[in-house]
């Protein structure tokens, strides 16, 4: 059959990347969509603009060497979102809206009718997916337009253009059921048509290879995930008119599920010689006639390639497979634009970093060197050696106090007073009144407060002038808050350009960024900071703002750190030591905060949490020991302070379930969670847990501008109170409101504050 030929003669290609980046070098992407959003920049110019960083980035990729280039990897939003738009598996409620861009912007974000897909981790990043929603209604139908869009465009410019798809398992294991349907995954027969129907358009297009991304084939997220992947690959193997076939797997190691897929007729696999082992490629009969994807390039990771060790990990699998082709371990979405945008990088460092522009570089370098020989690139390896030796040998890298220190922490280190007893004195000291109202600690980040920032760096305005615009920043919220008639007060956060840079450019042992910019959700983005040495804090980061803070109100005003987990999950990590080593030694640093925060007067200090789940590891076998050092890490954090001071954590992004345990051993006095969008279902779940100490369910979701009515959070408030008690409830949000508008932070507050009062009446006021 003459489609099978130009199959199996499909050449296969040598040098590429699994992904990359959109959100542009210098967020052109997120400037251009949200000036969309706000109506001032039209759909037309929008579409020019993400034209032309397309090209850009493909354009780079050809440069560099690369004889493959991913495409529909770019997105206005989410590449799932996209996904359920290819599937036409939007749920209903957007159905009213007519124009496409207008429905997937809607589904993003919401509007003022409806509400908009949840927002979840992808995998263990600090990248958001919209979660699909798979419902009774739903029936799917393929709407190929926007992959054949991009394909079109890289075949106009003569690229070797590989368009990259979320694979339908992956998909169906990241959707959740809605509307009382079974379990998602069990509609895959359902997708494998839509699925054979694309192969054939995309062959139809001219398309020689095709990438399915099905990372979740590292997880243990569902049962007989090999079993189903391998059904499905079987049935789209089988399609006779269609492109050479890749399934790629990354964030881990497939283990038995490579033998899976190496069973079907696919013609390639993926896989990540980063996270996983070439064990299990070289123990994975079936690959000698397929073309095997190394990942040996962190695609995650901010550290330049020891190229010799990727060279020897390219040896080991050559012969496992018919060609082996070098590659980054996963898309580079998760990692800086280029080197280029960072002008005042220490030196030294600048040499250990390799950002996705030097990644694309040593992929070619190495595929290069594995079908040239070494030779050919042997100035690019003495410069790859000699740099991770100025690293290794850095004696900033090391420092003998704070591993003493560690050496020396004991159980008595990680343990508090009895929770019962804690209570006791902290009431005493405090005098709060039952359900006490609070928030999660940021207010709207104005663009006033950014821009004072912005002028800050650019040598505007000084220091003093910084400091006191942000006094007054406090002063305004602090006055917010007495008006709205609060409890216990926060000091809003403007000084942090976020939660967990801020503490990172203020420890030694770590680097911060000017133009790292990497995607968090949507447009927002983040610049993680580069932990490169062992952690410690020259002085007190926070102290002088809360006690400001605290000098303009009678009312308690709750110191605000971030938890050790969080700062390591939200950063880019060592790789030479343990994670579970860099995390105590933030937690020693983030203690000494709570200390000082103590001596000052401070009598509730927050230390967040929101990322304990995302550290998860994806098989069950690693999880136990993960929430061991992860607990320990939040209890070296937190115990260093009196039994009276009031410890309290926050975790948002629900899915809690397996580390509900973990947040009970926390042990905080006090946990806001996020819990409105499960209608308080977690509190259930904790009690089982075993967890007694006082608790915040989120009694409303910060994540959309939607204001909720006093009514509305009545019935949650009444819920959680018949769930945990009065003793125990504490009212507030579900999260910082930093993303958030003043006026609908007013209005929401008072609803709030207002919700609190009329249950309070209903509490009869025993002891
Ligand atoms: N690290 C981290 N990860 C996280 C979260 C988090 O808070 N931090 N929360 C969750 C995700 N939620 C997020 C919520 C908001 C933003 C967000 O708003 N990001 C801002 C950037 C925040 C920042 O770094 N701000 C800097 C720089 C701001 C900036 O862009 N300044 C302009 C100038 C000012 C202006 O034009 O407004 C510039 O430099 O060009 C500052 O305030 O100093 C954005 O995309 O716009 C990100 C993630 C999970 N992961
Ligand atoms: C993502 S959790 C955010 C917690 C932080 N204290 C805030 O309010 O912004
Ligand atoms: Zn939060």
């Amino acid at each position: 059959m003459s489609d099978t030929v130009r199959r199996d003669s499909a050449a296969p290609f040598t040098t590429t990347v699994l992904g990359t980046a959109r959100i542009g070098p210098r967020r052109e992407l997120k400037r251009a969509v949200e000036s969309h959003w706000a109506g001032r920049l039209d759909r037309a110019e929008l579409e020019t603009i993400a034209r032309r960083l397309r090209r850009e980035q493909w354009a780079q990729l050809a440069e560099a060497g690369h004889d493959s280039v991913p495409v529909n990897t770019f997105s206005y939003y989410d590449q799932v979102l996209d996904t359920s738009v290819l599937l036409d598996a939007l749920p209903p409620r957007f159905a009213e809206i007519d124009d496409p861009l207008d429905r997937y912007f809607a589904a993003a974000r919401g509007t003022a009718e409806v509400t908009p897909l949840e927002m979840t981790k992808w995998f263990d990043t600090n990248y958001h997916y919209l979660v699909p929603e798979i419902g009774p209604s739903t029936t799917f139908r393929l709407n190929p337009e926007k992959v054949l869009a991009e394909v079109a465009e890289a075949s106009e410019l003569g690229l070797p253009a590989r368009p990259v798809v979320v694979g339908p398992v992956t998909f169906l294991a990241l959707s959740k059921a809605v509307d009382g349907a079974g379990a998602p995954l069990e509609r895959l027969d359902e997708l494998v048509p839509l699925y054979r129907d694309l192969l054939t358009r995309l062959a139809d297009a001219g398309v020689a290879w095709v990438q399915l991304d099905e990372p979740v084939l590292v997880t243990d997220a569902a049962a007989d995930l090999g079993l189903r992947a391998e059904s499905v690959y079987n049935a789209l193997g089988s399609e006779e008119r269609r492109p050479a076939i890749v399934v790629a797997t990354y964030f881990g190691d497939p283990g038995d599920r490579l033998t899976h897929l190496a069973r079907t007729p696919i013609e390639g696999v993926a896989v990540d010689l980063v996270e996983g082992s070439v064990e299990t490629v070289a123990g994975t009969p079936g690959l000698a006639d397929k073309l095997l994807i190394a990942g040996v390039v962190d695609g995650r990771n901010v550290w330049r390639t020891d190229l010799d060790r990727a060279a020897a990990t390219l040896a080991t699998v050559l012969g496992s497979a018919r060609v082996v082709a070098v590659s980054t371990s996963c898309s580079t979405l998760h990692v800086p634009y280029s080197l280029d945008a960072e002008d005042d990088l220490d030196p030294n460092l600048r040499g250990w970093l390799a950002f996705a522009a030097e990644k694309f570089r040593e992929v070619a370098v190495l595929s290069s060197a594995l079908r040239e020989g070494r030779a050919a690139q042997a100035a690019a390896f003495a410069e790859s050696s000699s740099a991770l030796a100025s690293r290794a040998t850095d004696p900033r890298l090391h420092n003998d106090d704070v591993r003493a220190r560690l050496d020396a922490v004991t159980d008595a280190d990680v343990t508090r007073g009895p929770a019962e007893q804690r209570l006791v004195k902290q009431q005493e000291r405090l005098g709060l009144p039952p359900l006490p109202t609070t928030t999660v600690g940021s207010y709207p980040q104005t663009s006033a407060i950014r821009l004072a920032r912005a002028a800050l760096r650019s040598g505007e305005i000084d220091r003093a002038e910084y400091e006191n615009r942000m006094k007054n920043e406090i002063a305004d919220v602090v006055a917010l808050q007495e008006s709205i008639g609060l409890d216990v007060l926060v000091h809003g956060e403007p000084e942090r350009n976020d939660m967990v840079q801020y503490f990172a450019e203020q420890f030694e042992g770590y680097f911060a960024t000017a133009n790292g910019w990497v995607q968090s959700y949507g447009s927002r983005c983040v610049r993680p900071p580069i932990l490169f040495g062992d952690v410690s804090r020259p002085k007190p980061m926070t102290v002088d703002w809360i006690t400001y803070a605290q000098t303009l109100t009678s009312k308690p005003v709750k110191g605000m750190l971030t938890g050790p987990v969080t700062i390591l999950a939200w950063s880019f990590v060592r790789n030479d030591q343990p994670l579970s080593m860099s995390a105590d030694q933030i937690a020693l640093a983030i203690r000494d905060e709570t200390v000082d925060l103590e001596k000052a007067g401070v009598g509730i200090i927050q230390v967040d949490e929101p990322a304990l789940r995302e550290l998860l590891p994806a098989r069950d076998a690693d999880k136990p020991a993960y929430l061991a050092w992860a607990v320990r890490a939040f209890r070296i954090a937190t115990s260093g302070v009196r039994d009276d001071t009031q410890i309290h954590t926050h975790l948002c992004y629900s899915e809690f379930g397996e580390v509900i345990g973990a947040i009970a051993d926390l042990d905080a006095d006090v946990t806001s969670i996020e819990a409105a969008r499960s209608h308080m279902e977690v509190l259930g779940d904790l009690d089982e847990a075993g967890f007694r100490n006082a608790v915040g369910p989120g009694v409303y979701d910060i994540h959309s501008p939607r204001v909720p009515g006093q009514d509305e959070i009545f019935t949650a408030l009444s819920a959680a109170l018949s769930s945990v008690g009065a003793a125990r409830l504490w009212v507030n949000p579900d999260c910082g409101l930093k993303t958030r508008g003043t006026p609908e932070v007013v209005d929401s507050l008072t609803n709030m504050v207002a919700a609190a009062a009329r249950l309070r009446e209903s509490i009869p006021l025993t002891g």
